[in-house]
């Protein structure tokens, strides 16, 4: 190792090296390695050690700590791609890796794009081990550990589960402040995971590795997954919405999308994964996959409870870097997909004041707009809806006398929508639930359609 320099396109194997969890301490360890370079160790911490952990437990915690392992390892991976992938330690099933194989090309699908590689068939999970025989039960408690993001669709859930007489647990991973805060105002019990990446990432991007996004959501999904073992709790309850399923259309090379991991298909292969091989009564799902991201809004104005302490705005979330002063950076393309996707619920007023500012009257927002509504460019790589949501939304606000004379507003209606079909301008279809992919459970779903509809 002595004198080993990170060179990317020299090194040959990206290796899972071991890890481990302490009872006592709450701490795991995810250890990896590029060739022969050192270890690359990720800490995760689950807060309430000392754990007891009897032995079907335990056996069900190593197996959710091993997928654990297998998820955060794109991080490091995604630095050299390197041809060849090893599993140290312990062996996977066919069933596992071919769950990873599809988190690892479609988790990394913009990565990807923009670097210009083609991942499909280069990615190859090793397997050695015989079918793993089905998880049991383990007598988990009726008890929600919800995935707290610090913007409106967690909210969302929360409030809804609360409505509902769910018991919960609102978590989130990460030192972020703005979390926080929205997790106390929740009034509700929380707890705070830490999660510390191998520092030699960061040395490893300046000297040349491959960067890009990562499918962020499946591994706090795996997180939350192993927190809820060690805590007895029988659901995992994330917030991703039916329009996270669809990506950006990029001419030429296809359907790419950023948000991949919060789609239905990686919610469903990793639910079914882990009710399969970790914990047959551990529940994974999300509240809010029957609606669209209008929908989300919709529900989210209900209430204002939160307008001082949420933003949906991912440039609060940088581990290096600077934050936006007041929450929301009012430029990016989440800031622009919020404000649209909430205007026509709320107060204008009230909107105006969350964001302390009037993104829909800013002729300077004019490209970020088109992005969102795909007139003449693709929808942007982030966390927003889909094109017929915003043009939906625009065309609500056009017939709005508080919204039309906003230069933007007025920009759609003059410019944009006589190119649309009236029947595909009507925002009430969209508002309306899909239930037919899901995973909520069957008791739940029909009262929480009850209260979505109310
Ligand atoms: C906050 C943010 O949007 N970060 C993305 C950004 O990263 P950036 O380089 O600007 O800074 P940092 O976030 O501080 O990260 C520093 C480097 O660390 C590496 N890294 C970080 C986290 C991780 O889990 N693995 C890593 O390897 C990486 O090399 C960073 O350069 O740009 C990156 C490249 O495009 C993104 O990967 C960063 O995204 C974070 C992983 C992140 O947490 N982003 C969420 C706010 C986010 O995008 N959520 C999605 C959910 C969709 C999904 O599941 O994919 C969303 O809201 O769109
Ligand atoms: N740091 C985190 N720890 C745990 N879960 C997170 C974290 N950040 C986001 N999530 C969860 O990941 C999912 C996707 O995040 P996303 O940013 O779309 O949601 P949000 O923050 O609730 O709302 P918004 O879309 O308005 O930002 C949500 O279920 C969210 O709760």
């Amino acid at each position: 190792m002595n004198g080993w320099k990170f060179r990317r396109d020299a090194i040959r194997a990206f290796r899972f090296v071991r890890c481990g969890f302490d009872p006592a301490s709450g701490v795991a360890q995810l250890v990896y390695a590029c060739d022969d370079g050192p270890e690359l160790v990720e800490t995760v911490t689950v807060p309430g050690a000392p754990f007891a952990l009897d032995g079907a437990r335990a056996a069900a915690v190593e197996r959710a700590l091993r997928l654990l392992h297998l998820i955060a390892g794109v991080s490091y991976y995604k630095a050299a791609v390197p041809p060849e992938i090893r599993i140290e330690g312990y062996a996977i099933d066919a069933d596992t890796a071919a769950l990873l194989e599809t988190i690892y090309v479609n988790g990394l699908g913009e990565f990807a794009y923009r670097n210009g590689l083609d991942l499909h068939g280069r990615i190859r999970f090793p397997h050695a081990a015989a079918a793993t025989p089905a998880a049991p039960a383990l007598g988990l408690r009726e008890h929600a550990l919800v995935a707290i993001g610090g913007g409106k669709d967690s909210l969302v859930s929360i409030e809804a589960l609360r409505t509902l007489g769910v018991t919960q647990t609102v978590a989130w991973v990460g030192g972020s402040q703005l979390i926080a805060a929205c997790a106390a105002r929740t009034g509700l019990p929380t707890l705070n995971l830490g999660r510390q990446l191998a520092p030699q990432l960061f040395d490893y991007n300046r000297e040349g590795a491959w960067n890009g996004h990562i499918p962020v959501t499946v591994l706090n999904s795996a997180i939350l997954a192993l927190a809820a073992l060690l805590h007895g709790a029988g659901q995992v309850v994330f917030s991703n919405e039916r329009s996270a399923s669809y990506g950006s259309l990029i001419e030429g090379t296809g359907e790419v999308n950023h948000q991949w991991s919060k789609g239905w298909a990686c919610e469903r292969a990793f639910g079914e994964y882990l009710q399969r091989q970790v914990a047959a009564d551990l529940h994974y799902y999300s509240l809010l996959r029957p609606l669209s991201e209008l929908a989300v809004a919709r529900q989210f104005a209900r209430s204002d409870r939160y307008d001082a302490h949420f933003s949906s705005c991912n440039r609060n979330f940088h581990i290096l870097g600077e934050r936006p002063v007041n929450r929301w950076c009012g430029v990016c393309p989440k800031c622009h997909f919020v404000f649209l996707a909430l205007a026509p619920f709320m107060p204008k007023p009230r909107l105006v004041g969350i964001l302390g500012r009037n993104l829909l009257d800013d002729p300077a927002q004019t490209d970020g707009y088109d992005a969102l509504l795909e007139y003449q460019e693709h929808k942007p790589f982030e966390c927003v809806g889909e094109g017929r949501e915003s043009r939906a939304a625009m065309a609500a606000l056009a017939q709005r006398p508080e919204w039309r004379e906003d230069a933007l507003v007025k920009r759609f209606d003059r410019l944009i929508r006589p190119q649309l079909e009236a029947e595909s301008l009507r925002i009430e279809p969209l508002l309306q639930p899909d239930d037919t992919e899901h995973r909520i459970p069957a008791a739940l779903w029909g009262r929480l359609r009850a209260h979505f509809a109310a």
